[in-house]
């Protein structure tokens, strides 16, 4: 928990970007510096500075520290800090408006192509991959050399080589944004195509812009002091940072300062820029965040305030204590779990019921150490099977029990099932990742358990595609995956709430049946309280992340002892019993103010 702030549980004020890119403590270094040396470089006219531009022949290559010249002065003679400070100020200039330059032309390319398609993409997609086609820095140089050196002419050329980067972009982006159902809901209410692109698929890319900008800027201001390193841009005596180093390179042994002290600045602007860019980046793309994307963490985080007994005798199937989960929003931690406990024997059905949001979920996948990470953490408790603490066991161990001992049955099979694979081949799949057959066994025992979950002609529906079955068949897949290790456990979350009602019924008997004949444990999530009544021996109460109110179903649907439990048993209508229910309901609404 080192590090870690707790909200309380009321509901926490969503922090602003600004205060989320200050916790970043290297975008705020960033910010810092980058400040900093802008500052520096607006204040220019201002700061009692020698003129950057005068020569003086006998003072020439004076080192650092000299009466008069605090950083020395270069082969002419010229002040050093005054020609750094104003020569920082013509590179930020510069490299800002060549991005600027590149944003706006490279997104007008990328809406315009990724909203039209067709012709129009075509052939301006074609010409950006014309120009991304050259190593930029020589196109760069083949542009300066056609239009004639010079600051301007490098500030072009550095923000024609920088379009292709904003046009793909924005153009992937723009692609995704125009077939949401706002931008079909806008066509459909006669709005013109450029108000389309401007007031819908705009706002919607706009943090895409902001963020490339963010990270190429400090790039740009590079490729610039190159193509002045290279004497292309800044044309004597004006000073920027580039043509300070390419003057400066002929006396790198006798006077090293002199290139030294701008290349400390180039490195000090570009990461600075750097960092904060990266920063911008993570505020307005969270998921980015700590390279969430590409390093999802096969284990969620678990930092544990007490360590708990790493085992316990005669133990259920399952035992839960004091279970903490909480979501880490950069450095402040939001609970979604707070210390629940509950235990599940063997062939026994408890049902996790709560309101949206109540944290049944989050229980359900903290259990086998599922929750994403970062941002998800836990931050106490222990989960026991068999009597073992699983949450101290090493990544591999626990990731070993995923599927095996313990299975999944999710909400939407859909989303759940690889849209590209055969049905059977996943139920095999699921089966070789913890069994030592071969193919074609496997490939049986996937039919046998698609019979076992009452497919028919398993044999033939085993070489459809998920998109091919209805949803009651897709579900009943993803039983048969969940099955496929004879697991002692298996947590259903939502099983049936994709499903209508006939086919919800025939699943929770399937469910039920297989918990009899196999002995398993089920764990059942629902926010429904008539499923729970159908299916679970005991249930659990879930509200803010807390357990309420557990017991044995019976004794809690005929004497409930906690109001929510009371407004969530209310909420379940009997057949024909519409006007009875409605006037049972109503007051216990009114009385918690719902
Ligand atoms: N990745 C995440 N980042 C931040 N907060 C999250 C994340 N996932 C869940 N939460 C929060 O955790 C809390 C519990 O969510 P959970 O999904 O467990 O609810 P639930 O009871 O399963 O709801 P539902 O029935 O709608 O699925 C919610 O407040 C949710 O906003």
């Amino acid at each position: 928990m080192t590090g870690l702030t707790v909200s309380p549980s009321v509901p926490r004020k969503r922090r602003s970007n600004w205060q989320l890119l200050m916790a970043n403590r290297l975008a705020a270094a960033g910010l810092f510096l980058f400040g900093f040396i802008a500052l520096l470089a607006i204040l220019a006219p201002v700061l009692p500075l020698p003129n950057p531009d005068i020569t003086d022949q006998p003072n020439r290559l004076l080192p650092p520290l000299s009466d008069g010249h605090l950083l020395g002065t270069d082969h002419l003679g010229r002040d050093i800090l005054a020609r750094l400070i104003w020569g920082t100020q013509i590179s930020l200039i510069v490299g800002i408006s060549a991005t600027a330059l590149a944003a706006i032309f490279g997104s007008l390319i990328g809406l315009v192509a990724g909203y039209m398609r067709g012709a129009t993409d075509t052939v301006l997609m074609r010409f950006v991959d014309m120009l991304m086609a050259f190593p930029y820095i020589l196109l760069a140089i083949a542009i300066v050399a056609a239009l004639g050196p010079g600051l301007l002419n490098a500030l072009y050329a550095i923000a024609i080589v920088n379009i292709p980067f904003f046009a793909r972009n924005i153009r992937g982006v723009t692609v995704s944004v125009r077939n949401r159902e706002f931008v079909e809901a806008a066509r459909l209410s006669g709005k013109s195509h450029p108000a389309i692109l401007f007031t819908e698929v705009l706002p919607n890319v706009l943090p895409v812009i902001v963020i490339t900008m963010s990270t190429t800027v400090g790039w740009m201001i590079l490729e610039t002091a190159g193509l002045s390193f290279l004497g292309l841009g800044a044309q004597p005596p004006t000073a920027d940072l580039g043509s300070m180093l390419g003057q400066a390179r002929a006396q790198l042994f006798t006077a090293p300062h002199a290139s030294i002290i701008p290349g400390v600045m180039i490195f000090a602007l570009v990461m600075s820029i750097n960092l904060l860019g990266d920063g911008v980046r993570d505020v307005l793309d969270p998921r980015l965040r700590s390279g969430a994307l590409d390093r999802p963490m096969a284990v969620t985080k678990i930092r544990r305030k007490a360590k708990p007994a790493p085992t316990i005798e005669n133990a259920p199937s399952l035992v839960v204590e004091h279970l903490t989960t909480g979501f880490d929003d950069g450095g402040h931690l939001t609970p979604a779990v707070k210390g629940i406990s509950f235990r599940l024997d063997k062939g026994e059905c408890l049902g996790l019921i709560g309101e949206s949001g109540s944290g049944k979920s989050v229980t359900a996948l903290s259990l086998m150490g599922l929750v994403a990470s970062p941002p998800g953490l836990i931050t106490d408790g222990a989960v026991y099977i068999d009597g073992r603490d699983v949450l101290g066991l090493r990544e591999q161990e626990l990731i070993a029990l995923r599927g095996a001992r313990v299975s999944y049955v999710f909400q939407d099979p859909l989303t759940t099932l690889h849209p590209l694979y055969r049905v059977g081949e996943q139920v095999a799949e699921a089966i070789l990742a913890h069994q030592a057959v071969g193919k074609s066994a496997a490939k049986t025992r996937a039919i046998a358990l698609m019979e076992t979950v009452g497919i028919r002609d398993a044999a033939e529906r085993s070489r459809a595609y998920p998109h091919e079955l209805s949803g009651g068949q897709r579900q009943r897949i993803g039983i048969a995956m969940a099955l496929a290790n004879d697991p002692d456990i298996i947590i259903a979350d939502e099983p049936t709430t994709a499903l209508d009602v006939t086919v919800q019924a025939r699943i929770l008997d399937l469910l039920q049946n297989l918990r009899r004949e196999r002995g398993l444990a089920l764990l059942l999530i629902t926010h429904d309280f008539g499923v729970v009544a159908q299916v679970c021996d005991r249930v659990a109460v879930m509200k803010n992340g807390e357990i309420v109110e557990q017991g044995v179903t019976d004794t809690i649907l005929r004497d409930p002892q906690h109001d929510y439990t009371k407004r969530l048993i209310a909420c379940v209508p009997e057949l024909g019993e519409g006007q009875r229910f409605l006037a049972r309901v109503r007051p216990l609404f009114e009385e918690a103010g719902a």
